[in-house]
């Protein structure tokens, strides 16, 4: 159908919040005629399939695809649709994180789709990663150490349902973050910003953002603009583990990057290596291992904010 609007539910997603808030949207549409179709997601990784299958099956009448659920399920939409930039992504948050509304600019929660594609359509940068065979986009951060070693605890987490069922979402992080704190060994990281290296020892974590937010909330990369063409590192190390739970209770205010121990860099290339391999977490999702390059594509990809 030309110029439908397809969205795109994962409704397991915020312990089916998503369903619900999908229901509330499709009763809008059929009150209102809006011309749509909608999809399902059935296994983890079919957002992405799905997204790449109606840009290319739509070609150039796809205008706008809205993905409904978490980070999770925005990050395979993005990816789904990299190679098609003329699509407008729409996006409506149910999942238990949600640092993609904060970090582009979805300030309020609308419950009217219908004023939401009144929005501003605007163009951010894609972030991108490459490490081993994978080469793929991301919409948040790429997070190696002990950040990739809490999130993939938080998904892994039995709690997890309870505490969204709860809507208690930060919870999960928090409860995660502490687990890890106890485990977690530093170690020696290299990272190359553009070409210049440097070599930092006993390192927590090194995480590149392309805007502020990750983990529900936290502000770990408070000068970072999701449209400005560079990316944001930030390396933390030679912290004890009681001033990295301090270091935590400064990140929601973006009060951290005050510490010594908390270094910045700006770049539009950014290399992250272990001494031994360390695991990677792309948008909150455990991915891999390091090495892991990270670059991003100024201003190609369109959003309603
Ligand atoms: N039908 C499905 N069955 C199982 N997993 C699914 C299904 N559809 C999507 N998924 C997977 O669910 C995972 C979590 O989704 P998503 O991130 O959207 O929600 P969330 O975890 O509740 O929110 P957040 O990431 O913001 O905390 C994604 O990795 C996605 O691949």
């Amino acid at each position: 159908m030309k110029n439908s609007i397809y969205f795109i539910i994962n409704p397991l997603a915020g312990n089916g919040r998503s369903l619900r808030v999908w229901k509330k949207v499709k009763a809008e549409l059929e009150l209102k005629s809006i011309d749509y179709r909608s999809f399902l997601t059935d296994y983890s990784g079919h957002a992405e399939i799905l997204a790449r299958q109606i840009a290319t099956i739509q070609d150039y009448h796809l205008k706008t695809v809205i993905g409904i659920g978490g980070d999770g399920t925005i990050h395979e939409i993005v990816n789904g649709l990299s190679e098609f930039n003329h699509v407008q992504i729409g996006f409506i948050p149910a999942g238990s994180g949600n640092d993609f509304k904060r970090g582009y600019g979805h300030s309020r929660e609308d419950s009217s789709i219908f004023l939401r594609l009144k929005r501003q359509v605007k163009s951010f940068d894609l972030g991108q990663y490459q490490t081993g065979q994978m080469n793929r986009s991301f919409v948040n951060s790429i997070g190696a150490g002990f950040d990739a070693y809490v999130a993939k605890l938080s998904n892994e987490m039995e709690v997890k349902k309870l505490l969204n069922k709860l809507r208690a979402g930060s919870l999960i992080y928090i409860t995660a973050l502490l687990k890890g704190l106890m485990n977690y060994q530093p170690s020696t990281v290299t990272v190359t910003v553009d070409d210049t290296v440097h070599v930092f020892e006993n390192v927590w974590l090194a995480a590149v953002s392309n805007h502020p937010f990750y983990g529900g909330g936290m502000k770990i990369s408070p000068a970072a603009k999701p449209d400005d063409g560079v990316l944001d590192l930030i390396v933390v190390h030679d912290l004890s583990r009681l001033k990295l739970l301090l270091l935590f209770g400064l990140v929601f205010a973006g009060k951290h990057t005050r510490l010594k121990e908390v270094h910045t860099f700006t770049g539009k290339e950014i290399k992250i290596a272990g001494a031994a391999p360390l695991m990677i977490h792309a948008d909150g999702e455990y991915i891999g291992e390091t090495p892991v390059t990270v670059t991003l594509r100024p201003k190609s990809i369109k959003y309603y904010t």
